[in-house]
């Protein structure tokens, strides 16, 4: 039994904290809001996230984030992206402690990727990092659906430490030291599910769907590569994997909030409505500058940017990537 701390009790701390009372750990979960943490400890549930869901008993919230982390082990970061390196310059991280990345994202301004942003705010090593991604939807974890997902760290001993500390009966974390392309590939699939959704909001099938993810695999590779990834990651679980669960599902914030456009309601409309993060919302604009500085056609992440920024509506993006020049399969 370890003693871990998961920072961030939105859909995705939550359901990991879950799992990890599943493998009777000694499981904290910071909440920044009081009656967050008074709901989680006297009812067992977290409403605003999980409805009736009730959570494990031996799951204790704490809005204090120094008591939150004391004698943490395992420090496990369920934060939006761009609000990272804000939080993790507000806390301490226990000497010794190994650190896990959730979140799924690329920060505004510096393009750094979230275990980059730890190493740079917090001065631990990439040794002690772990990023965990993959198909996970949380309310089907939540449920205890079976589900496989990816554990990446450039340290092997690390890589297995966490590996173990999350393995359940029905949750399998396989190993991977290719950070760059676990992270890279978790944070823009999020750019491409929001253009799926516009294509599934106006009204297209599965073709248009199936033709977005596939091209949206091909610039998310060629970026990965550019970049230093392991081209055979975007294959596995936290590129194919992660691309297809995320796209195709109605439970996706970000294929969901791309839908939304596709039926013609406007970004700031959508996002006044939901407490939610849709990380591509943002990180569509740190993809985008990575692929500029390393020199990459991402069409798909370009289109998705001037959607966002109301420069393109959804008819004209559909139009734009369909016209531009003919090429080869694969280039
Ligand atoms: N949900 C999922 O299925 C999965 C999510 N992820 C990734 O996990 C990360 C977290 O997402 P998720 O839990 O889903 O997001 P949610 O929007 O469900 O929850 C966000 C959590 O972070 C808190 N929060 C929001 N803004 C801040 C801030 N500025 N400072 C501190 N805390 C803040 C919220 O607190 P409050 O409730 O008080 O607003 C809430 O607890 C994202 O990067 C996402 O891509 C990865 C895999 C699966
Ligand atoms: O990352 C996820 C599934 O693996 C969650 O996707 P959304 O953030 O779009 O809900």
């Amino acid at each position: 039994m370890s003693a871990v701390t998961v920072m961030g009790s939105g859909s995705w701390g939550t359901a990991m904290a879950l799992t990890l009372c599943d493998n009777d750990h000694q499981v904290t979960l910071w909440a920044r809001r009081p009656e967050v943490c008074h709901k989680i400890n006297t009812e067992h549930r977290n409403p605003d996230y999980f409805g009736d869901l009730r959570l494990p008993d031996s799951l204790a919230a704490v809005d204090d984030p120094d008591r939150a982390m004391d004698g943490a082990e395992f420090v496990v970061l369920a934060v939006p992206a761009q609000s990272l390196r804000e939080n993790l310059g507000r806390w301490t991280i226990p000497d010794g402690a190994i650190v896990v990345s959730l979140a799924k994202g690329v920060e505004l301004g510096t393009e750094l990727r979230m275990s980059e942003v730890i190493t740079q705010v917090t001065g631990i090593g990439a040794d002690r990092i772990a990023v965990l991604t993959g198909p996970n939807l949380s309310h089907e974890i939540a449920e205890r659906q079976p589900a496989a997902a990816v554990v990446a760290s450039t340290e092997q001993e690390t890589a297995l430490a966490v590996q173990h500390l999350f393995h359940t009966a029905t949750f399998r974390p396989y190993t991977n030291n290719d950070v760059i392309g676990c992270e890279l590939a978790g944070a823009a699939k999020n750019v491409i599910a929001l253009a799926v959704g516009v294509a599934a909001g106006m009204g297209y099938g599965a073709n248009s769907g199936a033709s977005m993810i596939t091209r949206g695999l091909a610039e998310i590779i060629r970026l990965g590569e550019a970049m230093g990834a392991d081209p055979h990651t975007f294959s596995g679980l936290a590129g194919v994997g992660d691309l297809v669960a995320t796209c195709s599902s109605p439970l996706s914030r970000n294929r969901t909030f791309g839908e939304e456009i596709g039926r013609g309601r406007t970004v700031a409309e959508i996002t006044a409505s939901t407490r939610q993060v849709a990380e591509g919302v943002k990180s569509c604009k740190s993809i985008k500058a990575l692929a500029e500085e390393y020199g990459v056609e991402m069409p798909i992440t370009y289109a998705v940017c001037a959607v966002i920024d109301g420069h393109l509506g959804p008819d004209a993006l559909v139009r734009a990537l369909l016209s531009r020049a003919p090429k080869a399969e694969r280039t």
